[in-house]
This record gives C-alpha cells, structure tokens and sequence, in this order.
C-alpha cells in the first residue's frame, strides 16, 4: 500500500507529540513532586523560609504536608526529610545517588575553603579524601593513640576549670582546639596555639555567617560574582576578600609549621606529617598533593573543633538546668568508680547514666539541626513521588529529634529515656541521627563522641554545676536557649562550678602535673 502523508499533517502530528512530551515532563516535575507549601513563581519558596531557625519552619511544614517535602529555591528543586525513615530510605539505602553535595559558591570560590572534601560531590577527589579521614578518624587502631592525648587535655581542662571556672566555655573551646591541632598537625607548642585557635575560630565563624542576603543569592545565580565590588550590593565581594586573606593563613601556617619540623627531624606524629611524607616523592610535594593535604588537615580540624565544642555547652546548660540529673550522675559515678580515682574511657561500659546524659545532649539540641545538605544525582523516584537530579536534600535533623512517638515530650530534657532497662523498648540512639546519614556521614564522630564522654564523665565526677548568683543573692538561672545559626550554640549563660570535695581538688592538681610532665 502506497500512504502519503502531506507535510503539514506530519509537522501537525511531530508539534503535538513534542507538547505531550513537553506536558508530560512539566506534570511529572511539577505536579507529582512531594507535598509542600505553593510558592511563588519566580521565588519559590524563599520567602516563606526565615532566615532565623529555619529547621523550625521545615519541621512545621513536615507536621501539615508530612515527612517528604518539596520546596524550591528559586529554580532549585528542594527536598526536606523530616523523618529518619525516609532518610535512611533514601540517604542511606540510595547513597549512590544521594551522597553529592550542591554548590557553595560563596565558601568555595569567594573564600577559597577548597578543596574541603566538605563541599565535594562524589568522585576521586572525595573518595581519596574519604579514604584519609576513615584512616585517621574511624580506623580503631588511629582512635586508639589519640586517648592519651584526650586525656591528657581532660586533665588540663579540669586544672583550668579549678582556676577559672568562670571561663568554662573558653577552656572547652581551648580542649577541643587543641585536640584537633595536635591530631590534624602534631602542634603543641602553647602560646602559638592558642593565638591560632582563636585566629581559626573567628575565621570559621565568620565564613559561616557572611552570609548577607546578595552573598547567599550568590550560591543560587553565580553569575553575581562579577558584580563589580563598588556596585550597589556588590560589597560583599570585599568583606569576602578580606576574609579570603585569613582562610588563607589558617590554611597555610600550620602547614608550613609541619614542613619545617620535618625538615628540622622534630615533627611529632599528626595527620600531616604522615600524608607529607607518604606523598611527597624525593622530598618534593606535587603542588596538588599538596593543595590536598592542607585541605583535608583543616577540615579535620575546623570539622572537629566548634561541633564538639558546642555538643559540650549543651551538656553542661542541661546539667545546669537539671540539678537531679547531677545528682544521680554523681551516684552511679561514686558507686562504680569510688573516690580515689577519676574515669577513664575504659569505665564507659559501666556508666549507663553517663552515658544516657551524653545522648539525651545530643538529642535535646542537635549541633547541626538541618545537617549539611546532600545532592540527588540523578532523577529518583519515592513513595510513587517524582524527585528531580539536582534536587538539594536537607536532612531535618531537628525534626527527626523532636518525634514524639520515639521521643515523647521531646523538648524535655529526660536522660532516663535512654535507659535499657525502662521495660519498653529502646529508643533509638540518637546517635544514629545527629552525626548524619549514607556516603556522607561524619568521619569524626567516634572521636567527638569519645571527647564528649571522657569530658562529661570527669567533669561529673569532680564538680558540682549549680545556678549562678547574684550579689544579692538572687538565683541566675540559664535560659533554655540557642543561637540561630548552621551550628545551634547555646545562647551564651553562666552558671557555678565549684570542686566537689578537697579530695578531688588534690587528685585533679596531681593527675595535669604528671600528664604534663609526659
Ligand atoms: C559532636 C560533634 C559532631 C557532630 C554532631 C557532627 C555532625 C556532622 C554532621 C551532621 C555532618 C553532615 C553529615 C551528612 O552530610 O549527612 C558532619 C560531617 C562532617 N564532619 Fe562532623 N560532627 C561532629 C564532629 C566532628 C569531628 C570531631 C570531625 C573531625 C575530626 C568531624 C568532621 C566532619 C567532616 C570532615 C564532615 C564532612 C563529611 C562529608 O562531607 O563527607 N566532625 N558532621
């Protein structure tokens, strides 16, 4: 049979299945996304997320539309799990495609934070970087040689507390920047170190907060970078530079501290100094081994420092604001261990009210409560929804912590609810939430977790933590609160820390002089 079809008829038919297709493809990544709020068309949902709490709102959004959520910045698919089911789901279950992370212009290419496996998609740059990281921080034997060095800054810390305890918040800064400058450099020397910890801590703080409202739009249309910096809303291109400048030099000196006590033969054993000299070939550094190296050995420390930090403020505000929770700390402490000595992380199996303290502080005020946001490689589809490639995924670690039917009365601060023997079942640790999910879950976790511990136990043991006083007598108590921000610190509150009993003030003196003359 011999059909002719006339040309128009045929461009006809061609249009019409090039709408369908088009139609088809607009319904499926417009109308079978997951639920959420309806937004405007050019804005999304931009407006309707504050800049203040904003893990507040998405945990709101996930008790009216459930616990996948579909938002969009601007042209950016976004979705927000409010659940640890969908998380493991998806994050975990679905790595491969779930583990890439979104583009951070402002920190990446303004501030020169690279390469910081932080910010990188998967590839053989994160996975070699990966590799390093499960090595030095998730490898047993690695955790092992760094219990004496955490031990011996307990023993400093606790000196110091006995000194000054009204700075109690700058000595927990100091263990934790010391830790890490030891580990990530092999850096002890004391006047150097605390002049770089608190170099490095404003650097990072201010990185974390440059964020003005044109550096943020950066991240979604980078092609305001080449604003010019005198142009109106184009000043943040100078606050970065500036900024840019002190990236550089935490980077860069202890580095160079390291090459050069490699050279002098007085390196002490740390991260760098073992990835000098595993790369470097006849002495020399390729310059992207080096580039490499630098950003790995300030990701550990800058990664290490200010989450462990605050997971501690937030334990010693529960235990100042739970005065019984002490107590039947100090109980199980005074029976397990006695008075004549202090713990040490063998006794950990033995402190199950210690060790409820620790997860309920973890839980009670996630350190990152939105996580560190994840990337979908590649279309996906859940629960029958369609999830575009590209999409932002924001693990709601806040919501996740706030589930009543795992945590009922879920702003309480309830260490027993952790307890094994309550007869119901065991809630689930919330350490399986708050140090994140998949590819991209945190490498420092079992040494954060052990810092934690370590310090909390010693501090119980040793010290009483009560309301603070006013001249008049009048009792200061904290208030419950935290600060808006990636990291959630407690609002700034002072409470008392005194030495429990003479005895413990003697064991404290002696214990710091003999692991300072180590
Ligand atoms: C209580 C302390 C800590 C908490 C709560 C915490 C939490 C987290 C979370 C939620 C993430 C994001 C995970 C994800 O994307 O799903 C993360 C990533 C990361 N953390 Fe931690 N962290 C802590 C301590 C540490 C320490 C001590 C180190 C290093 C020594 C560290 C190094 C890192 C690094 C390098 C990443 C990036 C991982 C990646 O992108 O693949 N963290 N952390």
């Amino acid at each position: 049979m011999n059909a002719s079809f006339d040309p128009q008829t045929v461009a006809a038919v061609v249009a019409l299945g090039l709408l369908c297709r088009w139609l088809l493809a607009l319904w499926y990544n417009t109308v079978n996304l997951p639920p959420g709020p309806t937004g405007l068309p050019f804005l999304g949902n931009v407006h309707q997320i504050p800049l203040q709490y904003p893990h507040k709102t998405l945990y709101e959004w996930g008790q009216r539309y459930g616990d996948i959520i579909h938002a969009r910045l601007f042209q950016k698919h976004v979705l927000v799990l409010d659940s640890t089911k969908a998380a493991e789901d998806l994050l975990d279950k679905r790595a491969a495609k779930y583990s890439d992370r979104p583009h951070f212009t402002l920190l990446e290419d303004l501030l020169q934070w690279k390469p910081l496996m932080v910010f990188m998609s998967q590839g053989e740059t994160f996975r070699l970087h990966r590799k390093w990281y499960q090595s030095f921080l998730e490898n047993r034997q690695s955790l092992r040689t760094y219990e004496s060095m955490q031990q011996r800054e307990v023993d400093s810390l606790l000196l110091a507390l006995l000194e000054s305890p009204e700075n109690v918040a700058y000595h927990l800064k100091r263990f934790t920047g010391s830790l890490m400058l030891e580990i990530a450099y092999g850096y002890t020397e004391t006047s150097e170190k605390d002049a770089y910890i608190r170099l490095a801590s404003e650097t990072i703080t201010q990185s974390l907060e440059a964020g003005t409202l044109v550096a943020s739009l950066v991240d979604f249309f980078p092609i305001l970078l080449y604003l010019p910096h005198w142009f109106p809303g184009g000043g943040f291109k100078s606050n970065a530079m500036k900024l840019h400048g002190r990236v550089w030099q935490i980077m860069e000196s202890p580095f160079r501290y390291v090459q050069q006590a490699i050279a002098c033969s007085t390196a002490r054993p740390s991260f760098t100094s073992f990835m000098i000299d595993q790369t470097a070939k006849e002495g020399q550094l390729a310059e992207e081994d080096e580039l490499n190296i630098k950003g790995a050995a300030i990701l550990m420390y800058s990664g290490g420092t200010d989450t462990t930090n605050t997971a501690l403020l937030t334990l010693l505000l529960a235990i100042a604001l739970h005065p019984e929770v002490l107590r039947k700390a100090q109980a199980e402490i005074d029976e397990k261990i006695g008075p004549s000595r202090l713990p040490t992380l063998e006794d950990r199996a033995s402190l199950p009210y210690v060790e409820c303290i620790v997860k309920e502080a973890y839980r009670w005020n996630p350190v990152l409560p939105a996580g560190i946001p994840h990337q979908l490689r590649e279309d996906d589809e859940y629960r029958g929804y369609h999830i575009p490639r590209g999409s932002m995924v924001i693990s709601n670690i806040w919501a996740m912590t706030r589930d009543s039917a795992t945590y009922p009365d879920s702003d309480s601060f309830l260490p027993e609810r952790h307890l094994p023997s309550r007869g119901g079942p065991i809630c689930r640790d919330p350490k399986s939430i708050v140090f994140g999910f998949g590819r991209r879950i945190c490498p420092g976790r079992f040494l954060a977790d052990s810092s934690v511990w370590l310090i909390a136990a010693n501090l119980l043991a040793t010290f009483d933590i009560m309301n603070a006083r006013h001249p008049n007598g009048d009792v200061i108590t904290p208030e419950n609160a935290f600060l808006s921000g990636a990291v959630s610190h407690p609002k700034p509150f002072i409470c008392t820390i005194r030495p429990r009993n003479k005895a413990y003030t003697e064991m404290i003196t002696q214990r710091s002089t003999s692991s300072l003359a180590i």
